[in-house]
């Protein structure tokens, strides 16, 4: 049968009157658009941004926090927005999500949460929204000023802020001492947002004369806690008087203390708490693994050697409690060539070298880097594996920031923790804050004794020599001036054994040790626990703290200023010559200035017991190859099974390694981190 014209499937043509109508339909719709975008583009620029500026903040009062998981949930800035997804922050942490619609309601906010939790987004996505509302530009002057208690933390902070806040057209800059005040002064007005350390920051205040925060919007308080403990509460009043009181503030910390509370009460009002992991069983990250070793003082130095021998692949950071251990360490290691990158990082570099030993270790894929508390808080060097805190920290706070620079943001990370048999009590005190520490040994027989090699290096080393005395003396005084005396007793410390394990045949001369010797204590105090009578050491007197700062400063007086110490010290580095030695006095300064305000309130340690410290015994040593493959294995297979079984007091079995050919001291990289302006 013949198909009609018309039927389906015969390739007749469809209806022209209903096709006609769909092509009207459509044509018209695109036409409308087109008119609107018209209507749109006429708008200006400005308009357009106020508009969807408006419909933003209509948003935040319904921001649900149980619905937000990304970023692009928060009703924030397409500029924000990219740079997020730019630097691939897409999803949210907990106390991102928990204080971002906090902040961006305009409220106060007092935020904690565990290291390496993205503490420094929460407040750096607030800080962009806040001035984009108010279409801030570079002829508004400052808006928001955020401080950092150490030099590093602010210049990551201002590079994290670049990062995220490259597509705004803002200004921001990076205060930090270190550099010359004049230049600074002729480019602070026109920055917008200021990233800065609090001395060098009222030092401006002060003296810069165009320089003022009249408009300033907003104030982020970064480690608040740390920037208390070094001793900036003055600096810090001093600061808040010349902000203007209708400002936002934001407070962040990874721990809790007296001191937060303190200032949150002078500089926040009526604030959120946010407090993400209060009821966590844990105060550490859960992919952190924790352990202890405990370990004599003269065998220290040879446990790090065989811990970075048996971890050449490994990126570590091991803290030292005072600048001059490191320096001495430091060196001391490189010439003992465990096979890994060395690196140092502590406050009596200069600021430029500082920066350059941080960019160093941030790029390095295996390297240790020997440091002070100054790298404890805060500071975010990608994929380390392992803190080794070398020195008991001053408290569980100071513990938990060291242990934090690994296993951020989901990464796993190890810390090991060396105490001596007198610390033990910091187990406790870590237990009771929530960190779940365990005792692990060290495998005998992969202890390496290094203290012959160290005698002889200082035998043909002078100057090295003079720095490891240095090195002792500081170690001593650092455990003298802890306040904790339930866990640091300066009279339990084996001192002819510790300044052998350093390589020096006598112990120097320790002024204060000395001094306690001939005036042994007659005072009597009842133990509070157990009420029998013990003898106890008399407080630090003025005197006696007078005394400290002279025996290590001349040039203390300037440091009886208070809170205006840090800008005494900051403002000499501007002119700094580059002479080491010079750096040397200034920090010596930055040093003491800090121990004696731990100090102030403790109490002196009873005596050291002389009889005993003076037996020295021999230590046997061995020389051995080994292949560093098998090392780094049977290291971790060891403290992984738990069966370390060692005993350190026997030491028959301590073994010394030849050189390895293959160190490499740290190359250097230049860093500029002058202000800089964005934008
Ligand atoms: N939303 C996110 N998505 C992916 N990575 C993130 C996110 N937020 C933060 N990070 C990453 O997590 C790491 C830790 O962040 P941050 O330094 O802000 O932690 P913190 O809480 O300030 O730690 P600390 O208490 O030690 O200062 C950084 O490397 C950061 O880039």
């Amino acid at each position: 049968m013949g198909k009609t014209a018309n039927s389906p499937g015969s390739g007749a043509r469809p209806d022209p009157v209903r096709s006609f109508n769909r092509w009207k339909k459509k044509h018209s719709h695109r036409q409308n658009k087109k008119k609107q975008l018209r209507k749109q583009l006429k708008k200006p620029e400005w308009q357009v941004e106020r508009e969807s500026i408006s419909r933003l903040m209509q948003n935040y009062e319904k921001i649900n926090v149980n619905e937000i998981t990304r970023f692009s949930d928060f009703p924030l800035s397409k500029k924000t927005l990219k740079g997020l997804q730019e630097a691939q922050y897409r999803l949210v942490t907990e106390i991102q999500k928990q204080t971002i619609g906090l902040a961006l309601q305009g409220k106060d906010v007092l935020g904690a949460a565990k290291t390496g939790s993205g503490k420094t987004l929460a407040f750096l996505v607030p800080v962009l929204e806040a001035l984009y509302r108010l279409q801030w530009t570079s002829t508004d002057g400052l808006g928001v000023l955020i401080i950092s208690p150490t030099r590093e933390l602010a210049y990551q902070t201002f590079e994290v802020l670049r990062k995220v806040g490259k597509n705004h057209d803002f200004s921001a800059g990076l205060i930090i001492g270190g550099k010359d005040l004049k230049h600074e002064a002729e480019r602070i007005n026109n920055i917008n947002i200021l990233v800065c350390t609090p001395g060098r920051l009222l030092q401006h205040m002060d003296e810069t004369v165009s320089f003022h925060a009249t408009d300033l919007q907003m104030l982020v308080l970064d480690e608040a806690d740390r920037i208390l403990d070094m001793g900036f509460a003055d600096t810090m009043n001093a600061v808040i008087e010349n902000l203007p009181k209708k400002r936002q503030t934001l407070l962040f910390s990874a721990t809790q203390t007296k001191s937060v509370k303190d200032l949150a009460r002078l500089s926040l009002k009526n604030p959120e708490y946010v407090w993400v992991h209060e009821k966590a069983k844990y105060s550490t990250p859960a992919t952190l693994e924790q352990n202890y070793i405990v370990c004599e003082l003269q065998q220290k130095i040879s446990v790090l050697y065989s811990f970075l021998r048996s971890h050449l692949k490994k990126k570590s950071i091991v803290f030292f409690s005072s600048c001059k251990e490191v320096q001495y360490l430091y060196r001391v290691f490189c010439r003992l060539r465990p096979g890994v990158s060395i690196l140092a990082l502590h406050g009596r570099q200069q600021q430029m070298r500082r920066m350059e030993v941080y960019n160093e270790f941030v790029r390095k894929r295996a390297a240790v880097l020997f440091a002070t508390d100054i790298a404890a808080r805060g500071l975010d060097f990608p994929a380390v594996n392992w803190v080794l805190q070398f020195d008991c920290p001053e408290d569980a706070n100071t513990y938990i920031h060291r242990a934090g620079r690994t296993a951020r943001y989901k990464e796993d990370g190890e810390a090991l923790l060396i105490l001596l048999p007198s610390e033990k009590a910091m187990v406790q005190q870590l237990l009771q804050k929530k960190v779940p520490v365990k005792e692990i040994k060290i495998n005998p027989e992969k202890l390496i004794d290094v203290q012959k090699k160290l005698e002889s290096i200082l035998a043909q080393d002078q100057d090295l020599k003079e720095r490891a005395q240095r090195c002792f003396v500081s170690y001593v005084r650092s455990v003298y001036l802890m306040k904790d005396k339930e866990v640091f007793d300066v009279s339990k410390l084996p001192i002819p054994e510790y300044a052998l394990s350093l390589g020096l045949a006598v112990a120097p001369r320790v002024r204060f040790l000395q001094k306690m010797q001939k005036q042994p204590t007659k005072e009597l105090v009842r133990s509070q626990a157990d009420k029998v009578i013990e003898p106890r050491a008399p407080s630090l007197t003025n005197d006696e703290v007078e005394e400290f700062r002279a025996y290590f400063n001349e040039k203390m007086s300037i440091l009886q200023k208070g809170g205006k110490r840090l800008e005494g010290t900051e403002h000499r580095q501007d002119n700094d010559t580059g002479n080491e030695e010079q750096e040397e006095e200034e920090d010596d300064e930055e040093e003491m200035e800090e121990k004696l305000a731990k100090a102030k309130g403790s109490q002196a340690p009873s005596l050291p017991n002389t009889s005993e410290a003076q037996k020295i015994k021999e230590v046997p040593t061995q020389f051995l190859d080994r292949d560093e493959e098998e090392e780094d294995a049977d290291f971790l297979k060891v403290k992984r099974h738990n069966v370390f079984g060692l005993d350190l007091k026997d030491e028959k079995t301590l073994q010394s390694l030849s050189l390895s050919p293959r160190l490499e001291c740290n190359g250097v990289i230049m860093a500029r981190c002058s202000l800089d302006l964005m934008g």
